[in-house]
This record gives structure tokens, C-alpha cells and sequence, in this order.
């Protein structure tokens, strides 16, 4: 059996898990990227939880449906664009404990729609640069998937 002290950063962050009674939220999420490698990030309008934070287009499952479609749902309502569930390739998820739910959130990339990318629901869209994301405070889910994505790009 290791020392405590050999395990490393992630034993000396964490405690044993046990059931919590948080409800499960499963999202899909999707880095939409341009033809210029960059990539859409939106940010959450006055009003919801976490407003003025950016994050990757997406939203709540609903009932019966699978992340991708949810996804093609979503990204037809809030930005106007047609996609297949074949063009979201899986790059990552977020398993992340807020204080009222816990998220579970897989990342997809996607390069490949039909139409111009609009903001239908009046929220403020912007195309960044990977290196540049990290100007942008995103939820806290999200960090370690924006690492990834940097590492992809
Ligand atoms: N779409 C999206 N949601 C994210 C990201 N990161 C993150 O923590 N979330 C959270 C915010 C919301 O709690 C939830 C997405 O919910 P939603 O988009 O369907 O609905 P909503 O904004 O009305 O959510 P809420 O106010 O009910 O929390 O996932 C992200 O990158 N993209």
C-alpha cells in the first residue's frame, strides 16, 4: 500500500466518494470550430444561474433523447444551424459537482454545419482563438475540457 504522501495531487484534493442526494443533470455540449480553427463560445444571459459566464453551445437532455441529439435540437434552436449526428465527434465530458446538481456533460467537436450561425435567443456569441479562451471565465465544469480542447487544436 502506497504512503499518502506518494499519491499525488489528486488523492491530497479529494475525499472517498459517497452518495449525495443531488439530482444528475445531463447536458451535451459541442465546440462548434470555423474554418479558421476558431471556436464559438456563448455567454449566459442576465437572468439564468451562472449569467455572464461563457460556455460551449449546448443545453439539457430531454426526455429519450441521446446527446447527439440533442445537440442537432439545440444547435438548430439557438443558433439557426443544421448539423448531422455524425459530424459531433466526442472529444471529452464533465463530471463536476455543483452545489445543487451534479453535471455530467459530454464535449463534442463539430466542424461541419449547414447555415450562418446566429444568435436566435439573444444571447452574445463570440469566435475565439484556442489560446485565447481562457480570457473568457467559463463555468467551472468546463476548465478542464477547454484544457482539452486547447491540447486538440
Ligand atoms: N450549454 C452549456 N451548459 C453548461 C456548460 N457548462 C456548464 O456548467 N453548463 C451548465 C449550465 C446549466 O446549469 C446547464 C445547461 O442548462 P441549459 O442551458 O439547458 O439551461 P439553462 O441555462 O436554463 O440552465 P439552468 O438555468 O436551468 O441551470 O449546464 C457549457 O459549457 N455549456
Amino acid at each position: 500500500m502506497a504512503d499518502e504522501t506518494d499519491l499525488g495531487g489528486c488523492w491530497a484534493a479529494g475525499e472517498r466518494a459517497t452518495a449525495t442526494a443531488k439530482p444528475l443533470v445531463f447536458v451535451a455540449a459541442v465546440a462548434l470550430i470555423d474554418t479558421d480553427g476558431r471556436v464559438l463560445i456563448a455567454q449566459r444571459p442576465p437572468g439564468k444561474s451562472m449569467a455572464g459566464l461563457w460556455e460551449f453551445p449546448g443545453g439539457k437532455l430531454d426526455a429519450g433523447e441521446t446527446p447527439e441529439q440533442a445537440l442537432v435540437r439545440e444547435l438548430e434552436e439557438e443558433l439557426g444551424i443544421d448539423t448531422r449526428e455524425s459530424c459531433l465527434a466526442p472529444l471529452a465530458f464533465a463530471s463536476h459537482s455543483y452545489d445543487d446538481f451534479h453535471l455530467l456533460m459530454p464535449l463534442f467537436v463539430c466542424r461541419i454545419w449547414q447555415g450562418t450561425v446566429t444568435p436566435r435567443e439573444g444571447q452574445v456569441l463570440k469566435w475565439v482563438r484556442p489560446a485565447r479562451i481562457g480570457d473568457y471565465p467559463m463555468p467551472e465544469a468546463d476548465v478542464p475540457l477547454v484544457a482539452q480542447l486547447r491540447d486538440l487544436l
